[in-house]
């Protein structure tokens, strides 16, 4: 799904309108119906809500929120404020609402009532539509509502976030739930805005997406969707030869786990073969815990000192527990210089890139770098001040070095060569956890091996790592999972998504 700018979306809105031939003012009211359908879902009616609404379409979304909670039951005081014009739409609902319940207007601070606690509050004072500092009247509303204990939902983004670009103001509102229209803005994506945003949901208020056919982005969200169309058929006259075969070059002494946990998720996303590359001293451990595996054993006991031959393997992948060895540094560097096709770099093989900065034009184009943010800021020899800054430098650098960065972290971004965006929508904090990503190298690998292009296999590999996730935190909880879980339940994204 294409991530969409405000002004884009306000695009759609008309090509929705024009097509369907209905007014602004239903598609509101749509909008409404869409954060009722959720809120009613996941709210009592015990508990009065307080809805403060603005002077444009966002407010208007809060008055027609006001009106159909009325209709269900729930008890409403809903604020509006007036320190300016309203937009039509806005005004419309108002006088709609004013003939159910009084509604209070705010002109000025003075006129800021104190907001009691044991309520719920929904903010629909600004929203896409915020187009400069906020300062005044709804500076102080944020303030005061902040400033209480009570949940707050927000209709579409949290009053005083931009939906395209980082604010540098402090009045926004700090919500627990963010009601979403349609699709994911930019802004959700970035770490630093959780605390305003909380836990976000996207509702589905009809806009026609193909009205989006011809619009350009630079960032999408994988979903399932894209998914379903991206996952191949294993065909039937197939053999292990049809699914690749790959070589993995990982583990250290003391970091065996990490070769095995790659090479076992290898098997489980599909391959036909994996030869793992490991130090003399890791042999009866990982042929102990993986008999599947074939193995290529280094002539040093505790790390890897020799490149293997590397014909013949359709995809390769380096990094994981090897350790940072000057002996290991060299074979990073001979299989950069001796590979055409695209290579998966993560872990040690990324920090000793870090320190040999001149080696990344050995990289073979297109090759998939799995850093996680502190990964990232080694490579880029710079701390990020904060997750907008780190998302650009990622940027500039998948597209001066010509590989796909999966910079790790919730909603994964998959940053393609072209400077293309890719946010996976799988996951949740329960695969922050150690050796989860040798599991996604190994999954990437796996996809990269079985002939999907380096976009789709990274893009695949986010997205199954992370549904593979969800699945056992069902089972073993977010706090009880551990790496090897992932790998045990990912065929339940094969066993979802396969043909
Ligand atoms: N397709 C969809 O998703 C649908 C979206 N819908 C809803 O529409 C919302 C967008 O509505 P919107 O464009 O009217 O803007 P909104 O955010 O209400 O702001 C209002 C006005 O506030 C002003 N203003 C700006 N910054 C300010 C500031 N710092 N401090 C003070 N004032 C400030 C500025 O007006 P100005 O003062 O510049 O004249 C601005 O125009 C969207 O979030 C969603 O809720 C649904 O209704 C239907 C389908
Ligand atoms: N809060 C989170 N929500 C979703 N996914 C997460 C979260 N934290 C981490 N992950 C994922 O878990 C993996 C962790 O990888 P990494 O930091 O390399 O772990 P390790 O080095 O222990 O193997 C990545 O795929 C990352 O996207
Ligand atoms: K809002």
């Amino acid at each position: 799904m294409k991530i969409l700018t405000a002004a884009q979306i306000h695009q759609l809105d008309l090509y929705t309108q024009e097509a369907e031939h209905i007014t602004s003012l239903a598609l509101m009211e749509r909008a409404a119906e869409a954060f009722v359908g959720w809120f009613t879902k996941h709210t009592s009616l015990q508990k009065e809500i307080w809805v403060f609404c603005g002077r444009g379409n966002n407010g208007g979304d809060g008055l027609a929120i006001a009106c159909l909670l009325i209709n269900r039951g729930y008890k409403v005081k809903p604020f509006i404020v007036k320190s300016g014009p309203l937009t039509s739409d806005c005004a419309a609902n108002l006088s709609r609402l004013e003939k159910m319940v009084a509604v209070t207007s705010i002109v000025t601070e003075e006129d800021l009532v104190k907001i009691p606690a044991n309520i719920l509050i929904i903010d629909a004072l600004l929203g896409s539509g915020l187009n400069r500092e906020v300062t005044g009247v709804y500076a102080a509303i944020i303030d005061k509502i902040n400033a209480t204990e009570n949940k707050v939902y927000a209709v579409d983004v949290p009053s005083g976030l931009y939906s395209d670009y980082p604010a540098k103001h402090a009045a926004i509102i700090t919500a627990d739930h963010t009601i979403t229209f349609q699709m994911p803005k930019l802004m959700l994506f970035l770490s630093d805005h959780e605390a305003f945003t909380g836990a976000w949901h996207i509702v589905d208020i009809g806009l026609k997406m193909e009205g989006a056919a011809d619009i350009v982005s630079d960032y999408s969200y994988t979903d399932a969707a894209v998914i379903h169309k991206m996952i191949r058929k294993r065909p039937v006259f197939s053999h292990k030869g049809t699914f690749g075969k790959v070589l993995l070059i990982a583990g250290s002494k003391g970091m065996m786990g990490a070769a095995t946990l790659a090479a076992k998720s290898i098997l489980r996303t599909g391959a036909g073969l994996v030869c793992v590359h490991i130090p003399g001293s890791g042999v009866d451990i990982v042929q102990t815990l993986i008999p599947e595996a074939i193995l290529s054993i280094d002539p040093n006991k505790e790390v890897v000192t020799v490149l293997p031959d590397i014909d013949g393997y359709s995809a390769i992948g380096i990094g994981v527990g090897l350790g940072e060895h000057p002996y290991t540094a060299d074979v990073l560097e001979e299989l950069l210089v001796s590979s055409v096709d695209p290579l998966v770099i993560d872990a040690s093989a990324l920090n000793i890139l870090a320190s040999n900065p001149h080696w990344i034009t050995h990289i073979p184009p297109n090759s998939i770098l799995t850093p996680h943010p502190r990964e990232l800021e080694r490579l880029a020899g710079m701390k990020f001040q904060n997750s907008w800054e780190r998302l650009h430098k990622a940027i500039e650098m998948a597209k001066k070095m010509q590989v796909i960065i999966v910079l790790k972290g919730a909603y994964t971004a998959v940053v393609m060569p072209t400077g293309v965006v890719h946010f996976n929508s799988t996951g949740n904090s329960g695969l922050a956890t150690a050796g989860s990503g040798d599991v996604l190298t190994g999954i990437i690998t796996s996809f990269l091996a079985q002939g999907y292009s380096p976009a789709d296999a990274a893009r695949l590999g986010v997205f199954a790592h992370g549904y593979a996730g969800d699945a056992a935190a069902e089972v073993k909880s977010k706090a009880g999972m551990i790496a090897s879980d992932i790998t045990e339940y990912l065929p339940m994204f094969f066993l979802d998504f396969e043909e």
